[in-house]
């Protein structure tokens, strides 16, 4: 322990990672135990200036440092800018005014976004300039964005499998089919020339497990569950999935250290605190087709074994007649509805309990992926980084409104870890975006 120069004690840095890997061999609950009472409310609390301070640092030296991430470099801009929005804060005009410019340079004639000036577009790197550019907001940023080219770009990586391609000759995945449709959503632009036979690509990489697969055969991953799940809500056919077993697969992802891991009998890790902590808060709002389908499981199984009065209020709610028709509020497949779905989600939300344990991911995410000096990483031992930090924030927000009566309103402080200041900003969980900024892009692509 040192002294700091206020008179309280706080732990080396070593001496916390030691704490915390310590009581990880047995149960987080476990590391209170071993952290001295003293120190224990200082690691539960956000270090929001410090993250605020290693994400500026990262972002004013985006030219230069990040040479290996030279084609990830609007991958960069949004897990920074992202952060820091969620974090309450904005970067200063003339930082934005150049982080639009470098991003109109990532944007190719022929649509679409790459990796770095002069690289090829990407499907990946689209979703990463257009949420960075969501996230900032304002006439100019949003402006930039050449819809119609994208839309070219889209339809040109489209497969007549369904899929779509990352880039030109490049793989055919689920990450491909979600920043696609994600991307198309919020700019206002997905038609059914996009979404035709996505659900059936999407469909065949759901798992005997449960968990979604990034291609047909491959094995289940929370990445690529996230990315299934919420395209499959944005074009309306999430009812097609498993969902019960898709359920029973990410709660148990949850281990006893309390935070998530991405596939069964891995580690577990603070970016899946997003990917499968945002796919549990997905099927959260997804109650009513879950237990449609539970019923319907139930009426083919066990009819026999079903009471009278059970009987009836099962009859009529046969998924068959409902698992390939929209949403609710949609009729069949006219183009402007695929519009509406993001925007409805967020608006048609419905008090519920979360599927998973908030407050035990919190304390993961607090405790063991948090570095003091800033940063947010994997777990005790990694180092931070700016993609951590990013997903690490988005799924403490998502845990701190997890049992909010709306998508935006305040939590009470018995579900909030650490002191209320640790508050962050809600995000729309289908894009990873501030909520508010969601609404602000989604308010001027519906004009346009
Ligand atoms: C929107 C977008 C681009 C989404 C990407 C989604 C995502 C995170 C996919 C994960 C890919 C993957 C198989 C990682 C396994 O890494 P690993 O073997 O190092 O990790 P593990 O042991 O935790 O599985
Ligand atoms: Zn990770």
């Amino acid at each position: 322990m040192e002294a700091s120069a206020a008179g309280t004690l706080s732990p080396t840095v070593s001496q916390r990672d030691q704490w915390i890997v310590e009581s990880q061999v047995f149960h987080i609950y476990q590391l209170f135990a071993a952290i001295p009472p003293n120190a224990r409310s200082l690691m539960l609390e956000l270090q929001r200036e410090k993250h605020i301070e290693f994400l500026s640092k990262g972002l004013r030296h985006l030219g230069s440092a990040f040479s290996v991430l030279d084609a990830s470099r609007p991958w960069l801009c949004y897990w920074i800018i992202h952060s820091i929005a969620l974090l309450g804060e904005s970067i200063d005009d003339e930082l934005e005014d150049n982080t639009v410019d470098f991003l109109n340079r990532c944007q190719d004639p022929n649509g679409g976004y790459a990796g770095g000036p002069g690289q090829m577009p990407h499907l990946a790197t689209t979703y990463a300039a257009v949420n960075t550019l969501i996230t900032l907001g304002g006439e100019k940023s949003l402006a930039s964005i050449n819809r119609d080219k994208l839309y070219g770009f889209m339809r040109r990586m489209k497969q007549p499998n369904g899929g779509f391609r990352m880039h030109d000759e490049g793989e055919i995945d689920v990450r491909a089919c979600y920043t696609a449709i994600s991307v198309a959503s919020v700019l206002n632009i997905l038609d059914d020339e996009l979404v035709r036979n996505v659900g059936d690509y999407i469909l065949s990489c759901q798992t005997y497990e449960g968990g979604i697969a990034g291609e047909p055969g491959s094995e289940a991953h929370g990445g690529y569950t996230f990315c299934g799940l919420a395209a499959m809500i944005l074009i309306g056919e999430v009812n097609r999935l498993d969902l019960p077993r898709l359920t029973d697969w990410v709660v148990f992802r949850q281990g006893k250290e309390c935070g998530f891991q991405g596939r069964t009998n891995k580690l577990v890790d603070g970016c899946y605190s997003f990917w499968q902590g945002g796919a549990v808060v997905l099927l959260q709002r997804l109650h009513s087709f879950i237990d449609e389908q539970l019923a319907e499981a139930l009426q083919f199984f066990t009819i026999s074994d079903v009471v009278p009065e059970d009987k009836e209020s099962l009859a009529g709610t046969s998924s068959h007649s409902t698992c390939r028709i929209r949403h609710e509020g949609m009729s069949e497949s006219s183009s402007s509805d695929f519009k509406n779905i993001g925007y409805n989600f967020i608006n048609e939300w419905k008090a519920s309990e979360p599927l998973f344990h908030s407050i035990a991911l919190q304390q993961y995410i607090l405790l063991c992926s948090q570095e003091q000096d800033g940063g947010l990483r994997d777990k005790p031992g990694k180092r931070r980084d700016h993609y951590h930090t990013c997903y690490c924030l988005s799924g403490l927000s998502l845990c701190q409104y997890s049992w909010s009566k709306r998508p935006d309103s305040p939590p009470l402080p018995k579900v909030v870890m650490g002191p209320y200041s640790n508050l962050l900003e809600p995000i729309h969980p289908l894009f990873n975006v501030v909520l508010e900024r969601y609404r602000e892009a989604h308010k001027f692509f519906a004009g346009l």
